[in-house]
């Protein structure tokens, strides 16, 4: 799914924020991605989502050189990946259901009722339904991490990545969310979760790559997942 070898980032002319990062997911698989403040992980995601490319190294998504991927093919690309900023990043002029309907109107495969029915079950699920027609700026930050959580699996990506997704919510919101990526896991999409919370790793026993100082250590994969 993510192969990823000697890679190395650099924003402009500054220092390299990844050193040497060899990296595999195996499709299907979940991780999180822990490391402390400025160690890199929204950099890496952002290399996972497309926004950077690497400055050296190989990196190769669904089975494709990304450095070999012409500029046009990178958005169709990246409508396989789903992906929860730490800013969220929601349209304002939209409302919440709107927002979390993008994908699959920009996919345009589904017949407007059906992505209406998508859209009532994912807000229901992330219990939003009386937030349906608010717009982001009137939203709590947790309710705005909520739709942005949404959006991104509505889709039923290949690969989800998410940054700090439950670090605005309460402990049994963030279980919520948290069940709901292991659901979307179980169904074939690979996930990548980066966390400051040491409890998620220590409750869902998934394998823990860690950032330090823009390098990368991998810990060994827990046993079975909770
Ligand atoms: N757009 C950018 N331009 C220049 N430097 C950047 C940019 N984005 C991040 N950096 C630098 O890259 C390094 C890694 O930042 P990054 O945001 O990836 O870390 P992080 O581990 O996600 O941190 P946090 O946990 O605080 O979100 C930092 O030194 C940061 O200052």
């Amino acid at each position: 799914m993510v192969t990823l070898r000697n890679v190395g980032l650099r924003y402009g002319s500054g220092p390299e924020v990844l050193r040497g990062l060899d990296l595999d997911l195996a499709p299907g698989s979940f991780h999180f991605l822990t490391g402390r403040s400025g160690a890199g992980k929204s950099s890496l995601l952002s290399l996972l989502h497309l926004s950077q490319r690497p400055s050296r190294g190989l990196m190769a998504m669904f089975g494709k050189d990304v450095n070999e991927v012409p500029r046009r093919q990178v958005p169709a690309m990246r409508r396989r990946v789903g992906v929860v900023f730490q800013d969220f990043r929601l349209l304002d002029h939209l409302s919440a259901a709107e927002n979390v309907a993008l994908p699959l109107r920009l996919a345009g495969r589904l017949p407007a009722a059906d992505i209406r029915n998508y859209v009532a079950e994912m807000m229901a699920w992330v219990g939003l339904t009386d937030k349906t027609d608010a717009r982001p700026p009137t939203l709590s930050g947790g309710e705005k991490q909520r739709v942005a959580i949404a959006r991104a699996v509505i889709g039923g990506p290949r690969l989800l990545l998410a940054d700090e997704p439950t670090g605005n919510v309460d402990r049994e919101m963030g279980e919520r969310l948290m069940t709901l990526f292991v659901k979307l896991n179980g169904l074939g999409t690979t996930v990548l979760i980066a966390t400051h919370d040491p409890a998620l790793p220590t409750r869902f026993a998934y394998p823990v790559l860690r950032l330090e100082d823009g390098r990368l250590d991998a810990d060994q994969p827990a046993a079975a997942p909770a």
